[in-house]
């Protein structure tokens, strides 16, 4: 049985004049990670800002068609970004932790969503945050020290912490390993399988290595059309479609 976290239909997204999605449906389940795969430029990055609303923040940007979160419009005028966004995190392709203490990374999100009720409280949410990105261990005893000190990987799932500590539904993730090393993208890679029990989870990927590894279903984009849609074990043995056969065979990409 599926339960659908995210409904998409009909979308399209420009840029000014110029069309970078076109017409894409797709449902994205709980406990499921999603792969978005396809050739440089085909509009992954696009439609993954679509879901939550992060195109919003790019001038000439526009979205026509529905995106519905458990049933409801996210693009309704109803529908606060800013909490929308909490609902729906991201973690982007270079770590971006704030310039501040690795505590109060964390602690930032909780604190402007008023989520804790005091320090006791946050310092659960802190450490409970840590605890899911794998990260508590190594930084327990330095919470006081710049995020920024830390490595690309632990940077990363800093981030990743970030984007849980507001207890989020969904986590999409924009080629999430791309700046780190083989041992550090291994790492996240368990760290998405573990946080799909809690998020749906959608990741932008350039390898599909990783996508094969890490997703249960997988999208493939072409020139801002999802050619196919499926189960990944499906779409990398016996795809439907000629155009994403070439490509999982690496004949265009
Ligand atoms: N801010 C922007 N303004 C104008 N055009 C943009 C913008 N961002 C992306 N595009 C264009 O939209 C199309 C889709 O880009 P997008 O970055 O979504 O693709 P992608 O599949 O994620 O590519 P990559 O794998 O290289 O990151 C491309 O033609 C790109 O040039």
């Amino acid at each position: 049985m599926t339960d659908i976290k995210l409904q998409a239909r009909n979308v399209d997204v420009y840029y000014g004049q110029k069309k970078a999605i076109d017409n894409v449906s797709i449902d994205i389940d709980n406990g499921l990670v999603t792969a978005f795969i396809g050739p440089s430029g085909c509009g992954k990055s696009t439609f993954l800002r679509s879901l939550n609303r992060m195109n919003d923040t790019i001038a000439d940007a526009r979205v026509t068609g529905e995106i519905l979160l458990d049933g409801e419009d996210i693009y309704a005028a109803s529908m606060d970004p800013v909490a929308l966004r909490a609902r729906v995190g991201m973690v982007f392709q270079k770590p971006n932790p704030f310039p501040k203490s690795i505590y109060e990374n964390i602690a930032y999100g909780p604190r402007i969503h008023g989520l804790a009720q005091g320090k006791a409280d946050m310092d659960v949410i802190v450490e409970k945050s840590l605890t899911q990105a794998g990260l508590w261990n190594e930084v327990k005893d330095r919470l006081n020290d710049p995020g920024t000190a830390l490595s690309g990987g632990q940077q990363q799932r800093l981030c990743i912490a970030r984007a849980v500590a507001v207890s989020p539904e969904v986590i999409l993730m924009d080629e999430p390993c791309s700046a780190l090393d083989p041992i550090a993208t291994a790492r996240i890679e368990e760290l998405i399988d573990d946080l799909r029990q809690t998020y749906a989870i959608v990741i932008v990927t350039h390898s599909m290595q990783q996508a094969a590894r890490v997703s249960q279903r997988t999208a493939f984009f072409h020139l801002g059309v999802m050619v196919e849609y499926g189960e990944t074990s499906e779409i990398f043995t016996n795809p439907r479609e000629a155009r994403t056969k070439d490509y999982i065979t690496g004949r265009y990409g």
